[in-house]
């Protein structure tokens, strides 16, 4: 089975290319795609740079040249819900992208024609999460994720994308790798670790937390690599 582990930022993936052994590169379309075996799995992972069309280019190269038939996202976001404090697992059930609006021709947030506002997650990898996060005895939330072009940092815009989607974290490239995923059938998990809070102080707790939740992430990671 060949499983992609994408993450946005060096930061994200480094946890997990450290834990593999002959780890192969490979330079495709401005990026570097690393190849490892892990148990009976083919891993394929990458950072796709920030933002939904580097990442939706990462998710598509990954599913169309490397023939990845399992997607699993692995990083950090900002916190929505209230409950999510930074360190907090949040494994998406539905994905949406909160920038994009043609409201201007009575759409709703998040539409456009042939498409669609949420895109869901691959429910059988949502089990798996909810199994492996009762055997390591860590709490995982399920939720919405919201993805836009923009490191949110105001109360206000956080609380917009919280209202206009019911979303529990915000981030800058979930919906576009499921966007991608979903239309090449190709089952996903987005998984991310709070890192922020969205607000005024979204700068300094990011760089603080980045290294220590983007751990966190990684490490449930592999646990659900384990079990695929
Ligand atoms: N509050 C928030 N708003 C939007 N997204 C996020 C995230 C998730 N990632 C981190 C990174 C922020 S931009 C970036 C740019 N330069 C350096 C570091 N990060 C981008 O890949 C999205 C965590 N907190 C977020």
């Amino acid at each position: 089975m060949v499983v992609g582990v994408m993450g946005a930022m060096p930061e994200e993936i480094e946890p997990i290319i450290g834990r593999l052994e002959n780890v192969q590169k490979h330079e495709v379309a401005g990026n570097t795609y690393y190849t490892a075996l892990y148990g009976s799995i083919d891993l394929v992972i990458a950072y796709s740079k920030i933002g939904k069309v580097f990442s939706a280019l990462t998710a598509a190269t990954m599913i169309e040249k490397f023939g990845v038939q399992k997607m699993l996202f692995s990083g950090v976001a900002g916190a929505i819900n209230p409950e999510l404090k930074i360190g907090d697992l949040i494994a998406a059930t539905k994905l949406c992208q909160h920038d994009l609006d043609i409201t201007a021709f009575g759409h709703p947030y998040g539409f456009v024609p042939e498409g669609k506002v949420f895109v869901e997650a691959n429910p059988r990898l949502l089990e798996i999460a909810a199994d492996v996060a009762r055997k390591l005895g860590v709490k995982l939330k399920q939720g919405v994720i919201a993805t836009g072009d923009q490191f949110v940092a105001s109360l206000e815009r956080k609380s917009w994308i919280g209202e206009t989607f019911n979303a529990d974290a915000l981030e800058m490239e979930g919906a576009s790798v499921a966007v991608v995923c979903d239309a090449l059938n190709v089952p996903f998990f987005i998984l991310r670790a709070i890192s922020d809070a969205a607000d005024m102080d979204a700068g300094f707790d990011f760089d603080t937390f980045l290294q220590s939740s983007a751990l966190k992430s990684a490490e449930f990671i592999f646990a659900m690599l384990d079990e695929l």
